[in-house]
């Protein structure tokens, strides 16, 4: 069984020894939840750079999927092995004391009746932030610029990242992080709440944070000590991804009947996750389309570079995973949607089938939030003469997005050394993964096969995979052997004749026109 913890909801997953799925349930934040208030799991500050969700909303979230799982009379004693995934970078500060509220906890109760007072930070700060610029470039000044960050931790500073968080905690607030005895991240957060104490963060999660060196599996100290004092007793020692944690907490046994023999094995990132999920190859291309987009691969000798991020591997410690993330995904998508396709994704792939590969020259940018990659906002259309315009009809506008969306993948992926090659597979999951007409537009952009796996939440999948795997990676078994048996992506579409030769010069233009929009701080001032 495994737990998914996203931005917007929480999922369980739970599967057979032959991998079917045998159980699967959400809890959406904003309807299940509503006295949070938040809007896609989050709250955006009135600075519209802040980004934050409360933890709370996630403990009660854990309380009700087990509760609805328990009313269906799901058997939890057959449950041998349990691990999960978190929306990478956030973060959870534990305040002083909890260890023991958290082993104690009654069965008696729901988990965030006895945990509500064990967070010196209520609103944690996730992924989505972008407030910590200052401590990015402090963080950079410390290990000796940009590029040097990179070369030890995988990425150079990114305000999203833990470091840079804990970071901006410390400065302004240290009482408060003078009280927090423990900093977790979503996914180790979420597997302590299984454990019954604190969980150590994985490997590849770990990856995610500007803290940890790829290359040695450490914490890095020069970065711990760039960001705030005592970091190291606050984070624990770092595990590889396939750590068995140990056995579930006994308030799982008394209150939902799990076997005390149950498994915790390590949660990790939401991408590693999809990585375990899609069972990624060497050569495949993997795009999560989700709240975020993301693209990542599996890569034997990693270049950290200025753009993008190198992972450790969630599955075999001796490789890495590329990731780009791309901020603006399904939220953009859903905006462009509701204002051009009266809020009907059926009226989307029309437009998609109504409109000619290419869009007649008309390309756009779209980035309601500051983009990670690249770095820049707003909305900028241009024509076929590279003029700026400022609308298209509702049709162009529709293709101009999709375009955009994956012609940025394609040329940031060339950027990051990837080669689309004659084997290369593009394997896409996520909400936009079940639109053949998105994935038309895919595969056209990559001129490569799009295929999609079982069920649109492969971070989900990754992790029951990887709650398996955990019982046997002691024992060298691989995760390709361990899920061998799992269904195999299928082929969802095939590049139109002529794509490659179409899409050329429009990856050039696009990768010209994205030099113009890049995010200025100078001249937004002006
Ligand atoms: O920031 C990201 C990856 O670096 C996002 O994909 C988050 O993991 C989404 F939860």
């Amino acid at each position: 069984m495994q737990l998914l913890e996203m931005t917007a909801f929480l999922k369980v997953i739970a599967i057979d020894e032959q991998l079917r799925v045998i159980y699967e349930d959400n809890v959406h934040f904003d309807k299940d939840l509503p006295e949070f208030k938040t809007q896609g799991g989050v709250y955006i500050h009135s600075d519209r750079l802040t980004v934050t969700s409360p933890v709370l909303m996630w403990v009660k979230a854990l309380d009700m999927i087990l509760e609805k799982m328990k009313s269906s009379g799901f058997n939890f004693s057959q449950i041998r092995a349990l691990s999960g995934a978190g929306q990478q970078h956030g973060s959870v500060y534990w305040k002083k004391g909890s260890i023991q509220i958290l082993k104690d906890a009654s069965s008696e109760l729901p988990l965030h009746q006895s945990l509500k007072g064990c967070f010196s930070v209520s609103n944690s700060p996730i992924w989505m932030d972008s407030s910590t610029a200052s401590q990015c470039r402090a963080l950079e000044k410390a290990m000796g610029g940009a590029q040097p960050l990179a070369t030890v931790t995988g990425s150079r500073a990114y305000e999203r990242f833990t470091g840079n968080q804990i970071a901006k905690i410390y400065s302004q607030n240290p009482e408060v992080y003078k009280q927090t005895e423990r900093i977790s991240l979503v996914s180790s957060f979420a597997a302590s709440l299984f454990l019954g104490t604190y969980a150590p963060i994985d490997y590849s999660d770990g990856s995610g944070m500007n803290l940890l060196q790829i290359w040695e599996k450490a914490w890095s100290k020069s970065c711990l000590d760039a960001c705030a004092p005592g970091l190291e007793e606050r984070l624990g020692c770092p595990v590889p991804s396939h750590s068995v944690l140990g056995p579930i907490s006994p308030y799982y046994s008394q209150r939902y009947g799990f076997s005390p023999d149950c498994k915790i094995v390590a949660f990790t990132g939401d991408n590693p996750a999809s990585l375990a999920g899609m069972r990624l190859q060497e050569g495949d291309i993997a795009i999560s389309l989700g709240t975020s987009d993301t693209l990542f691969l599996w890569i034997q000798e990693p270049t950290p570079a200025l753009e993008g991020h190198i992972l450790c591997n969630p599955v075999d410690s001796q490789t890495y995973m590329a990731l780009l993330c791309f901020k603006n995904g399904s939220l953009m998508r859903e905006r462009i949607r509701d204002e051009c396709a009266s809020g009907s994704w059926d009226e989307f792939s029309k437009a998609l089938s109504s409109t000619a590969a290419g869009n007649s020259g008309n390309l756009g940018f779209y980035f309601d939030v500051m983009e990670i990659t690249p770095e820049a906002v707003g909305i900028h259309r241009f024509n076929r003469d590279n003029q700026k315009v400022s609308s298209f009809p509702k049709e162009v506008e529709i293709r101009a997005l999709i375009e955009g969306q994956f012609m940025a993948k394609r040329i940031h992926a060339e950027k990051l050394g990837y080669k689309v090659l004659p084997k290369t597979r593009i394997l896409a999951t996520g909400g936009a993964s079940h639109n053949k007409k998105i994935l038309q537009v895919l595969s056209d952009v990559f001129n490569a096969p799009v295929f999609t796996i079982d069920t649109a939440n492969s971070a989900c999948l990754g992790s029951a995979y990887r709650a398996i795997h955990g019982l046997v990676a002691e024992r060298n078994v691989s995760l390709a052997d361990v899920v061998k048996l799992a269904p195999e992506p299928r082929l969802a579409v095939t590049p139109t004749p002529g794509a490659e030769e179409l899409y050329r010069p429009l990856l050039k233009r696009y990768a010209e026109l994205e030099q113009k929009v890049i995010y200025n701080p100078a001249s937004s001032c002006l």
